[in-house]
Formats: structure tokens, sequence, C-alpha cells
């Protein structure tokens, strides 16, 4: 075993100054960085992959442990440096020694030192297969699921981007991604799965900072003026919001900022400026002022139109969330006559989409600016059978069973947490005939499925969707059909 000393990856990496290493794969030469401190030893091991975990890491066996190596993939043997801290030990892949056919040159350049993708390094056909065997992992209890739903063009798909700012070593202005689990910014042209749209804008705003005395935020100090770059892009209207997430309210050339953007970018169609006072991770503040435009966007989806504000959940992927809604409301077996809550509801897009085949709709949600979409949405397309409800939505339901109500169809698409014992609770209590659970984490979905199992309904279907590819993340929606 030889030691080594592993690198340290630095924000200026593009403009001069590299520390990465290296390693070579058979399919070319990829620059591979790694997040450690210089002064950290490692071990360097040859190990065989046998498989993958849910986040897409290589597993392998090293001195009887169990190790997660990023990029390596099954069957592939390889050289990794192991570092070893107390009982905590951590292995990172150096160099690809036999390749699996399933490894391709990653098409984006930054992928090896940008956390937003990790299966770039996988043929499409071995995303969506390690996608099916995630599910198929966790919801063999309830059957076998259906074949995933892939998409055509698995790029460019993202209506929403998020820039971060700031300078490097040498003072310059950068703007980017964060590298996987830090507040380093990985500065960046472009993002594959961004719409290309938004990254020409943000490069426009980027170029404005090089050039006049707006200032990007530095954490450390605290001085300067932009955090980040919001953008939210109506893939079929063509609107496009860009808000500024700023650390003051104090804009100062605001004017000649707009007018900048707009001459370079006439599709703009609203810009917001949010206020960030917080040392969080949290990218949004509370304060928000329209610069110019109406503040929201319009979109279509599922052949309904849909206004967003900069604060409400939209699902990222439309090209993906059309297939998806037709699953959950094809589950759903409306017929016209059913009351439906939509549970988690955003800016009322399931609901919505689902009112013209139900009864009545109702829908809840905890965000108030989603609530306020949602109300106008169901005005803007004529929508009389939808109510919603701003609130929590375990509360609202435990509220609606102490009251007695009913309803037949509970839709319910919670965030990545998944749902609560008070929601599921009451949902039991009000016994719909059927259960539509629409999720973007299969993990809590497999543990809310279990508590709905248990307490008096079967899971009649399981249909995966890939709203995210390059990443490990995993759409579901799962029908559950009450026990008679
Ligand atoms: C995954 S999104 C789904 C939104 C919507 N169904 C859609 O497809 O666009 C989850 C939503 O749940 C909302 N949310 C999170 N926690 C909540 C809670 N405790 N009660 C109600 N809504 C909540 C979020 O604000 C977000 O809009």
């Amino acid at each position: 075993m030889k030691k080594s000393k592993n690198k340290t990856h630095r924000a200026d990496q593009h403009s001069g100054k590299q520390n990465s290493t290296q390693y070579n794969q058979s399919k070319g030469k990829h620059k591979k960085t790694f997040g450690h401190k210089r002064s950290q030893k490692s071990i360097t091991a040859e190990v065989t992959c046998s498989g993958l975990n849910d986040e897409g890491k290589g597993i392998v066996q090293w001195n009887g442990k169990q190790l997660e190596v990023p990029l390596l993939l099954p069957g592939e043997k390889a050289e990794v440096n192991i570092f070893q801290k107390g009982r905590s030990v951590h292995a990172e892949l150096s160099r690809v020694i036999s390749s699996a056919e399933e490894r391709v040159d990653p098409p984006c350049p930054y992928y090896y030192e940008c956390g937003g993708c990790q299966l770039q390094h996988m043929s499409n056909q071995a995303q969506s297969r390690f996608k099916q065997k995630t599910i198929d992992t966790l919801m063999k209890p309830y059957g076998k699921p259906e074949p995933i739903l892939t998409m055509d063009h698995p790029y460019d798909y993202r209506n929403k981007s998020h820039t971060t700012f700031g300078l490097n070593h040498n003072r310059q202005v950068i703007g980017g991604l964060y590298a996987q689990n830090t507040h380093e910014i990985i500065p960046m042209d472009r993002c594959l799965i961004h719409d290309p749209k938004a990254d020409e804008i943000v490069q426009t705003i980027k170029d404005y900072l090089k050039n006049s005395k707006m200032q990007p935020y530095n954490e450390d100090t605290r001085q300067g003026f932009l955090r980040h770059v919001l953008i939210k892009v109506g893939k079929v209207s063509g609107e496009i919001m860009v808000v500024l997430v700023a650390a003051s309210s104090e804009f100062k050339g605001k004017k000649k900022f707009v007018k900048t953007m707009r001459q370079a970018h006439p599709d703009i169609t609203t810009m917001l400026l949010n206020v960030n006072k917080r040392d969080t991770s949290v990218v949004l503040g509370d304060q928000e002022q329209v610069l110019f435009g109406k503040g929201t966007i319009t979109d279509t989806l599922c052949g309904l139109e849909f206004e967003i504000s900069s604060k409400s959940f939209y699902q990222i992927n439309p090209v993906q969330t059309e297939k998806l809604y037709g699953k959950a409301i094809e589950m759903a077996g409306l017929t016209g006559e059913e009351t439906v809550i939509d549970a988690y509801c955003g800016i009322g897009t399931i609901g919505l989409v689902a009112s013209g085949k139900a009864g009545k709709v109702i829908g809840v949600e905890a965000n108030k600016d989603a609530v306020r979409d949602a109300i106008r949405n169901s005005k803007r397309n004529g929508v009389k059978n939808a109510r919603f409800y701003q609130g929590d939505a375990g509360e609202f339901m435990v509220e609606m069973a102490a009251r007695g109500e009913q309803a037949d169809v509970v839709i319910m698409d919670p965030p990545r947490s998944g749902s609560d014992e008070a929601f599921l609770s009451s949902v039991v209590k009000l016994q719909p005939k059927r259960i539509v659970y629409v999720s973007c984490n299969p993990e809590t979905q497999a543990r809310d499925l279990e508590y709905l199992v248990k307490n008096g309904f079967n899971v009649e279907g399981i249909q995966p969707v890939d709203m995210f590819p390059q990443t490990y993340h995993v759409e579901s929606v799962a029908k559950l059909v009450r026990k008679v």
C-alpha cells in the first residue's frame, strides 16, 4: 500500500491556479478533485466495486469494512484513496483500473468538482436501471413497480436555476454552483441540466458585476451586495423571472442594472430584488421588491395556465411532470363525483389538473405565496370546484377528521422529509377510497406507505418517474386502495 497526500480544491480552479489530482480512465483523462485538507493523509488501496448505494456511490469492501466510493461503478476495479480519522473511514476514487461498460465520459466539464449531478459518469440506460433498482428494492414489500418513465433529452430540463456569486483569491468575480457539501463556489458558464437561456442571463450578470461597482457578497466579511441569482423560466410560455438575492435593500444603480438586463435579454418578463440578511443556507429572504414586470411568471402545464411566484414551489422538470401528473390522476380513478384532497398542493397544479374529472377539490399548502398563486390559478383557468387553504397539511387533516368530514381520494405530494403521523393518522380516519402518494424521496415514501398499509390500505401500483436525470434523485407515485 502506498501512502499519499491528498490535495484540496479551491474556487480559483478556473483562474489559473489548479490544485486538482487527476486520474486516468480507459475512455479518457479526467480531472478529479478532492475536498480534503492538504494535511490529511490517505492510504491507497485496490478495490472492486460490488454494487451501488442509493446515492449512486460504488460499494467496496476494504479491511473488513464496507466503503462507499463516489464515481465508481459495479464490476470496476479501481485504486482508491482511503482516509481514516478515528473510527470514521472515507474513500475517494483515484484511478479506474478496469472500466465497466456503463461508464461514459461525463459531458459536463465541471462534473468532478460540482455536487449538482452524481450520475453523469453512467450511460443514460445505466442511470435508468439504477433508479429502477432503487425503487424496486424499496418497494419490494408492495409488489413490482412499473418501468421507470424516462426523458428523451435528459439535459436542459431545469426551469429553475440558482447561481451563487463571490470573488476568487485574485478578487475576480465568479459565479457558479457550490461544490458538494461546501460553500465553495465552482465557477461555471454552463450547467447542462439548466435551461440554456438562464445560463446566458447569468453570464450577462457576471459581466455586469465585472464592469460596475456592484459587488458580490462575501460570506466571511459580510461585505458586498449580490448573493445569488434565481431564474425561473416558463418552458412553454417563454416568460422569464430573474430574482437578485442581495444582502441589502439599498440597490445603488438599480435603474441602470434593469435597463442593461432588459436590453441584453428582452425575453426577461419580470425582475425582483429579494433581500436576505441571514447567514443560513436558505437562499431567499422574506423581503421582496419588484424591479419591473408583474413579479410572477406564467407557464402552461397539462393544458392549464399557472402563475408562479418567486417563493412558490413549481416542479422543476415540466416535461416529466406532465407524465407524473398524468399517472397520478389516472391512479386517482376519478369519475367526476369525488371529493379530492390535494395535500401539499403548492400552486395548485395537481388539484387543478384533476378538477375537471372531480366533484370537488380541496387543496392545502403551508407556503402563503403558493396558496395565493393557487387561488389565482383556479380563477385564471375558470375552475369553480376547487378551494385552497393555507396551513400545515397535518393540522388541516386532523381538523377535517375531527369535524367528521369525508374525502374520496387523497392526493399527497409532501416535501423530501415525507409526511407526518398527524397527517397519516387523519387520512386513515377520513377513510378515503384511494390515496395517491407522489414523492421526490422514495425512502420516506416507503416509510409512510408502511404506516398506511398497517392501517387499512393496500398498495396497488407504483410508478417511478425520472424527474431529475443525471442526479441520483428519483420521483415515485404510488396508488393505495382502502381494504374492504
Ligand atoms: C414537493 S412540493 C409539491 C407541490 C405540488 N404538489 C406540485 O406538484 O407542484 C411540496 C409542497 O409542500 C409544501 N409543504 C411543506 N411542508 C408542508 C406542510 N407541513 N403542510 C403543508 N404544505 C407543506 C411545500 O411548500 C411545497 O409546496
